[in-house]
C-alpha cells in the first residue's frame, strides 16, 4: 500500500480576488523526492506556504500522516522541516551556536544534535568559523541543518540552489538525495533551474497560473521526451536518400545547419553507422540526445510550438 505523508485536497487559495491557487490537489509518498516547477508568480511559494502553517488556504484540505484539522495538523509540522524564505541564520555565530539557538527555540532535547545535523550537510568542520564569512551553498546548507533538528520526515525547500556556483548545485543536488536515500525524508522542492530539477526529483509536479497542469514520474518523462540521434556529415544529401532508400525511415528532421535529427535507430546505431559507412558518408559527429525537462515544460505552458 502506498503511504503518503502528505495529501492536498483542493487548496485553492485567493488574495483579495486573486487566485493565487486553484484547487491544487497532491499526494506526497514517503522518502520520494518531488519538484515543483512553474513560473514566477505560479504559486508555488504560496503552496508551500500553506503546507508550512505560514499562511491559510481560502478552501481545501490538508493531511499530514493521515490526519486533518488544526491539532492534527500542529502535531504534523513538527514533523516537517521548511526552507521557504531565507534561512534565519546569525551572521556573528558560528555554524554549531546557530543551531544551537534553533535548538532552544524549538525546544529540542536531544544531545550534540548540533554536530549531528552538521555532518549531514556536510558542514561538520567549520568550527569556529563565522557564518558571515560561509560561502552561499554553506549558508544554505546551514540552513537545512536548521530544518533537520526536529529530525523531519518532510521537508520543503523553496529555490534552494537560487544563486549557487556549480560545485554549490551539485553538493545541493547530493545532500537532497542523501536525506531521501538514506533518511528517508519525502522532500518538496521548488526551483527554476529545470536541467538541475531533472537530475534530483523522482517526481514533477508543473504547476501555472495557480492550477497543477500536470504531475509525472521521472521515468514518464524520459518516456515521454523525444530521444534523438544527431548526424552531422560531409554530405548531407546523400544522408538523406540513404536513410530513406536504405534504412526506410522518413523519421527525421534537417535542421538549418544540414545536420540531422534522427527519431529512429536509438537502439540500433551499430546498423545505422554501418549503412553511412558503407556508402561512404564521413559522419563528424553522431550523438544521442533528448530534449530537456526545459523543453517539455515549455511545450506543456505554451511557450513553444
Ligand atoms: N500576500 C500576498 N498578497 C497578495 N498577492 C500575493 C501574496 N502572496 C503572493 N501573492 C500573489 O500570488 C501569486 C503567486 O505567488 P507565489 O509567490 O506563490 O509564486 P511563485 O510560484 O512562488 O513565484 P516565484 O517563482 O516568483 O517565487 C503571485 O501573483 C503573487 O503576486
Amino acid at each position: 500500500m502506498t503511504t503518503y505523508v502528505l495529501e492536498a485536497k483542493n487548496i485553492s487559495k485567493s488574495y483579495h480576488g486573486f487566485q493565487a491557487l486553484e484547487n491544487v490537489s497532491i499526494s506526497l509518498e514517503k522518502g520520494k523526492v518531488y519538484g515543483l516547477i512553474g513560473q514566477n508568480g505560479a504559486g508555488k511559494t504560496t503552496f508551500m506556504r500553506i503546507i508550512a502553517g505560514l499562511s491559510f488556504p481560502t478552501s481545501g484540505e490538508l493531511y499530514l500522516f493521515h490526519q486533518s484539522g488544526q491539532k492534527a495538523l500542529q502535531a504534523g509540522r513538527k514533523q516537517m522541516g521548511s526552507m521557504i524564505e531565507n534561512p534565519s541564520i546569525l551572521g556573528n555565530m558560528n555554524a554549531q551556536d546557530n543551531l544551537h539557538v534553533h535548538k532552544i527555540l524549538k525546544g529540542i532535547k536531544e544531545e550534540n544534535v548540533e554536530q549531528r545535523v552538521l555532518e549531514i550537510v556536510g558542514l561538520g568542520h567549520t568550527g569556529k568559523k563565522k557564518a558571515k564569512d560561509f560561502s552561499l551553498g554553506m549558508r544554505q546548507r546551514l540552513g537545512i541543518a536548521i530544518t533537520l533538528l526536529g529530525n523531519p520526515e518532510i521537508l520543503m525547500l523553496d529555490e534552494p540552489v537560487n544563486g549557487l556556483d556549480p560545485s554549490g548545485i551539485a553538493e545541493m543536488r547530493q545532500l537532497i538525495k542523501k536525506l531521501a536515500a538514506n533518511y528517508h525524508m519525502t522532500i518538496l522542492l521548488s526551483s527554476h533551474h529545470l536541467a538541475e530539477l531533472h537530475q534530483t526529483a523522482d517526481e514533477f509536479i508543473i504547476v501555472n497560473e495557480g492550477k497543477i497542469l500536470k504531475t509525472l514520474s521521472h521515468d514518464t518523462l524520459d518516456q515521454q521526451i523525444d530521444k534523438h540521434i544527431l548526424i552531422h556529415c560531409n554530405e548531407p544529401e546523400k544522408l538523406q536518400e540513404v536513410l530513406r532508400e536504405y534504412l526506410h525511415t522518413e523519421n527525421f528532421i534537417v535542421q538549418p545547419d544540414q545536420s540531422v535529427k534522427l527519431y529512429d535507430f536509438i537502439d540500433k546505431k551499430e546498423e545505422l553507422s554501418r549503412t553511412l559507412i558503407e556508402h561512404d558518408i564521413i559522419v563528424t559527429t553522431f550523438a544521442t540526445q533528448e530534449e530537456t525537462l526545459e523543453n517539455y515544460y515549455l511545450q506543456l505552458i505554451g511557450g513553444v510550438s
